[in-house]
């Protein structure tokens, strides 16, 4: 790979011999990839290779998967670079807790808290720009999360809005990207000198704004994908300085480096932050920090909304008493959550959910459906939440069948099949909702999702 000549300086500056050259080296070597299982899912995923577990993580994999598999349809697995993965694993949040990922498209690290959190407290995953939190609220679908609301706003207006709201917060920072140029050779075009000092920049702005989400005692995680010191410890340090938050020690497992307090103001707990480093660590090179807001741990006086937006309404008779049979005749398993309804559309949302009032939204909790005339009609979406033990009349389908769903095609079953929406079901997860007519299978899997094999 053609590294830019000061790049190459910098670290030779930065690294004593022979580190420098193993580092400088380490951009020749082929990049690592990794995915993760997912817990909220009922079974193991079946169709990869499971033989090569990540020691840090209890969900993560070295190895490849396919985009075109019903294991990544269903959402049963995430493909995630080893060294992200560990973003997450540092961040654990608790269950019950407030969370926010500020910085969250395409949600490799929002569905990884999700797992920690399993579907109990609070999520908000936020984007800035409008395509890539639209991709953010695919993956947090496909992953069946029930307790996250996505939205597409900028770090003011959400600190406006939510003072002190959340418990932790993981700001994973646009950053100048030196640990993609593996992956991406291309990254390297836009690497300049100053180009860190910009992002540094960018990253002070975004986390002045940031800071004030957070609870008193709350925690922040900070990370990067990158090795500029600009970005990383003197982000950190100055964090410390300008708002007195304490380095919190994060575990070191083999092959993963300490901070470098000399790459910064000299502050010894710089060493308390992780680095991974590619000519060290198996992955791709990434920063992380842990850090607590100073104050106490004691509950801020923030109370779960009554309603959450003006737009966003309780159910109406009519609609209460359509939900109420659906769900009698449909469900062996309450949905959890509060129910609203957005026009003629029905969402559970997690309970803990604040006034989002001013704050643009590009998920509104779990889309169980929408009231049609007379009738209930289930959400595609709503499929990838649930177990198949949640619902009354489950079809297990071949691979076959799946290629044809996949593909937007109907498909045929047992005559004898009452009429009704069944959950699908491929290798023990639930793929989607397809409606049973006269020993037909008519397909609702989503048009922009489908694909052929
Ligand atoms: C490093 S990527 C995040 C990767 C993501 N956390 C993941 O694991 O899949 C940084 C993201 O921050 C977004 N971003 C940039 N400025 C932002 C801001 N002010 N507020 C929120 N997101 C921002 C970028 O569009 C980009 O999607």
């Amino acid at each position: 790979m053609q590294l830019p000549a000061d790049f190459i300086l910098k670290y030779q500056q930065l690294f004593k011999e022979p580190e420098a050259s193993q580092f400088l080296a380490s951009f020749e070597t082929e990049p690592l990839h990794g995915f993760r299982i997912n817990p909220l899912k009922q079974a193991t995923p079946v169709q990869e290779d499971l033989s090569n577990p990540i020691a840090y993580s209890d969900w993560g994999y070295y190895g490849r998967v396919s985009g075109k598999t019903s294991d990544h349809q269903s959402g049963a697995v995430y493909s995630q670079e080893p060294s992200a993965m560990y973003v997450g694993e540092v961040a654990s949040p608790q269950p019950g807790e407030k969370v926010l990922d500020l910085c969250a498209a395409p949600g490799g690290k929002t569905t990884h808290l999700g797992s920690f959190l399993n579907n109990t407290g609070f999520l908000l995953a936020n984007e800035i720009d409008a395509s890539r939190s639209q991709v953010l609220t695919e993956n947090v679908e496909r992953f069946g999360m029930t307790n996250t609301i996505v939205t597409n706003t900028d770090t003011p207006t959400l600190a406006k809005h939510l003072p002190e709201f959340f418990d932790r917060l993981l700001v994973d920072a646009p950053c100048s990207g030196e640990g993609m140029f593996r992956k991406d050779p291309n990254a390297t075009t836009y690497w300049s000198l100053d180009y860190p000092k910009e992002c540094a920049m960018r990253q002070k702005e975004i986390l002045t704004d940031a800071v004030k989400v957070l609870r008193p005692g709350g925690e922040l995680i900070y990370s990067t994908c990158t090795f500029a010191p600009e970005e990383d410890e003197q982000i950190v340090a100055w964090l410390v300085k300008e708002y007195g938050f304490e380095i919190l020690p994060v575990k070191k497992y083999p092959q993963m480096s300490s901070g470098k307090p000399e790459w910064a103001d000299g502050n010894p707990d710089l060493t308390n932050c992780v680095r991974l480093f590619p000519h060290l660590f198996p992955g791709e090179g990434h920063f992380i920090a842990k850090l607590r807001k100073p104050g106490s741990d004691s509950q801020v006086n923030q109370k779960p909304a009554k309603n959450i937006n003006p737009a966003v309404k309780e159910l109406n008779k009519e609609q209460a008493q359509l939900w109420q049979q659906f769900a009698k005749t449909h469900l062996n398993t309450p949905v959890t959550g509060k129910l609203v309804v957005f026009k003629d559309q029905l969402y559970s949302i997690p309970e803990q959910t604040p006034n989002l009032t001013g704050i643009k939204i590009s998920r509104l909790g779990l889309w169980l459906g929408t009231f049609k005339k007379n009738r209930f009609e289930p959400s595609y979406t709503w499929a990838l939440a649930l177990h198949p033990t949640d619902w009354q009349k489950v079809l297990t389908i071949t691979a076959d069948e799946w290629q044809k769903y996949v593909a937007g095609e109907t498909f045929m079953c047992d005559a004898s099949l009452a009429k009704d929406w069944y959950l699908l079901v491929h290798d023990q997860q639930p793929i989607g909702f397809g409606k049973v007519v006269n020993g037909t299978v008519k397909n609702f899997f989503p048009k922009r999702f489908r694909f052929n094999l």
